[in-house]
């Protein structure tokens, strides 16, 4: 990206990294609502120019660069509070909104930052659509890798009726135990994040071409962790996915021919 650019998200993914932190930090016992409707008074004081400190007034600097709106940044707060009671999901509906606020809105943040191409056909807001699914396809695959940690905290990020359909309860989530259903429900699940992931990546062309790389090589990286959680026979109860080192490595400068390809 543009020095520019990159700083301006540099700015957003302090501002998001410390709105996640909140409710998932070491502090976190201490978050109330009341804490999040001062972290959003916060946030529309430096949009108004009056940032609080120092990682606030990056991002100050940044909205008076590019045009960034603020619902995005208030929808994420949103999503926290979401956090703070709820731990089951009725159906995949109630799953997508969730993934909209904690993740989805980071596309919308950041597009203004990237750029739409300046020759491209595509409306702006398909792009817009393309960088929400990025953020879906992103935290549906952080959520199926984090399956057993997250049951560790008494929370499940599935759809309960897909679960239930597949002849699985919470109770075999806490006991995580690799059976055939689970891998059949898995695939099902790893399946989905997978359309999101092709969803967003139709739209990296569309993006201003100094975008493109950075955009398409965190998709591809992020996407590999699905591959990784295949790979360990589906068992994301107590084994982590990760995409090593290699892959990662192997993947930039095919990320990068794509990306100039697609100019
Ligand atoms: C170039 C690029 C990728 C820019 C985005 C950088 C940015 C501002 C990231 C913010 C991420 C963040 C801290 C979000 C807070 C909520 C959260 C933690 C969500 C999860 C991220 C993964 O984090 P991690 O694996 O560390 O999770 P744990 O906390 O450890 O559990 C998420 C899964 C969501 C991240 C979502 C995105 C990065 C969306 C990216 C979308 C775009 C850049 C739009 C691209 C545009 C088009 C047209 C495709
Ligand atoms: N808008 C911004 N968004 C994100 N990071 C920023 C932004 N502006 C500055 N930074 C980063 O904050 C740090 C401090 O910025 P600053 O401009 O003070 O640079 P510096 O390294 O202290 O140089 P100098 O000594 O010339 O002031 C730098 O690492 C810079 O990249
Ligand atoms: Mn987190």
């Amino acid at each position: 990206m543009t020095p520019e650019r990159r700083k301006a998200v540099w700015a957003i993914y302090v501002w998001c990294r410390r709105t996640d932190e909140l409710v998932d930090g070491p502090n976190s016992s201490y978050i109330t609502p009341k804490a999040l409707d001062r972290w959003e008074k916060r946030l529309e004081d430096l949009f108004e120019g009056r940032p609080y400190d120092m990682y606030d007034a990056a991002l100050a600097d940044t909205v008076s660069k590019f045009p960034v709106d603020i619902q995005p940044f208030k929808d994420m707060i949103e999503g926290m509070r979401l956090d703070l009671w709820k731990s089951r999901y009725r159906s995949f509906d109630e799953l997508y909104l969730y993934c909209y606020y904690v993740a989805g809105t980071v596309g919308l943040m950041t597009v203004p930052v990237m750029g739409i191409a300046p020759d491209s056909k595509a409306s702006a807001e398909s792009v817009y659509n393309a960088a929400l699914a990025l953020g879906i396809a992103n935290q549906l695959t952080n959520i199926l890798r984090d399956v057993g940690e997250d049951s560790r905290r008494g929370r499940i990020y599935l759809p309960l009726d897909e679960l239930a359909e597949a002849g699985l309860t919470e109770d075999d989530i806490f006991r995580g135990k690799v059976t055939d259903k689970w891998r059949k429900f898995m695939k099902g699940q790893i399946q989905r994040a997978r359309l999101f992931f092709d969803e967003a990546e139709k739209g990296v062309a569309h993006l201003d071409s100094a975008s493109r790389w950075p955009v398409l090589a965190s998709l591809w990286l992020y996407r590999q962790i699905l591959d990784a959680i295949e790979a360990n026979d589906y068992n994301n109860f107590t084994k982590r996915a990760y995409v090593n080192k290699a892959k990662k490595l192997l993947s930039l400068p095919v990320a990068y021919a794509r990306a100039a390809v697609a100019s």
